[in-house]
């Protein structure tokens, strides 16, 4: 079953660049930059990265990306992690990018997108891996500041498949947004919001009412309204769940809890993804493992969120079709095979 859940072809919805900045890549930067840490070895690092909550994990996070200055430097950490998914057979990934944890030390928005646009061509032209581009609004700071940040993206417009909402949930609704969102749907920009991870249902009905997101990210406390679920599913609307993440920060104590695929039975359109791999330990296959091991996911289960991975992109309904049926092959070799 791991050998199977490893090749296994799968799209990636929901992974902040930032968050796959290895604590190696960390080291190598900060030495090339200059920059002082306040680790002393790779070992304190793994030390510090035990969170109680999200905020105990965006402290580090944000500070983790001081490193990052160079146009190099977001080239460097998006092929790094375009390796680790043709090494875990990610075949296609939406990647969320927050221009403004960059734009506010001094870091021009050019120089991020620059970087972190070749290394995906050149995923596609050396690794065959498709890409889409999402950049978030960090809800912590003002809408005025989104606003600004929406402004500088214009020129930009083409690199970008659409716009989402991420940082600290608890106190930062998506109402705070309404009119940032408004403004993204005028240019085109479909939307998508991380909601119900530390924050209530309601947070997830906002999201959908009021900033028309096409998917919720992370979305497990949907289970708390039981209209709100028969909504999600009715609609199949994506939720792109994190269950590394969720444990990591307790959002769940342990995996044996977590929901997904309770949801997964219900009929929502639910998916696996790996949010922060560097910080929350392990890759999107981790994640899948992790399933596997603490609630006994099935091969069909497993089928299932690939199919919904690809069902719930932001892809064409034809390149969805290729790699639906790219999924189907494997699958019909394997049992041949087994
Ligand atoms: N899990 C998460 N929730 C909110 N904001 C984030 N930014 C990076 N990871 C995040
Ligand atoms: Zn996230």
């Amino acid at each position: 079953m791991i050998d199977f859940l490893a090749k296994m072809p799968k799209a990636e919805l929901h992974l902040h660049i930032e968050g796959s900045l290895e604590p190696e890549l960390m080291f190598e930067l900060a030495q090339r930059n200059n920059i002082p840490l306040p680790y002393a070895s790779l070992d304190e690092v793994r030390l510090a990265y035990q969170f109680e909550s999200l905020q105990d994990f965006l402290d580090i996070y944000y500070a983790s990306a001081a490193v990052l200055i160079t146009e190099q430097d977001f080239y460097d950490l998006t092929w790094a992690y375009l390796k680790k998914c043709a090494e875990q057979n990610v075949v296609h990934s939406e990647i969320f990018f927050d221009p403004q944890t960059h734009t506010q030390r001094g870091i021009s928005f050019k120089t991020v997108i620059h970087g972190i646009s070749r290394a995906l061509a050149d995923g596609k032209s050396q690794l065959g891996i498709s890409s889409l581009l999402i950049m978030c609004f960090l809800r912590h700071l003002s809408a005025e500041e989104a606003m600004q940040t929406l402004v500088e993206a214009a020129p930009y417009k083409g690199q970008l498949a659409g716009v989402g909402l991420d940082s600290s949930e608890l106190g930062h609704p998506p109402e705070k947004f309404t009119e940032v969102f408004a403004m993204a749907a005028e240019m085109d920009l479909p939307a998508v919001a991380h909601a119900g991870e530390e924050g209530p249902a309601e947070y997830i009905w906002n999201a959908l009412k009021l900033l028309k997101v096409k998917r919720i990210d992370h979305g497990v406390r949907c289970v708390e309204d039981p209209e709100l679920v028969a909504i999600l599913r009715d609609k199949q609307i994506p939720l792109t769940v994190c269950p590394l993440s969720n444990t990591k920060l307790k959002v769940f104590e342990q995996m044996s809890q977590h929901n997904i695929l309770g949801l997964l039975e219900q009929g929502l359109n639910v998916t696996v993804n790996s949010d922060d791999p560097a910080y929350f330990g392990g890759y999107i296959n981790e994640n899948f493992i992790a399933l596997y091991r603490a609630l006994a996911m099935s091969q069909p289960q497993a089928v299932k969120l690939a199919q919904n991975s690809f069902n719930a992109s932001f892809l064409t309904d034809k390149e969805k079709q290729v790699l639906l049926a790219r999924l189907d092959d494997f699958i019909n070799r394997w049992q041949l095979e087994g």
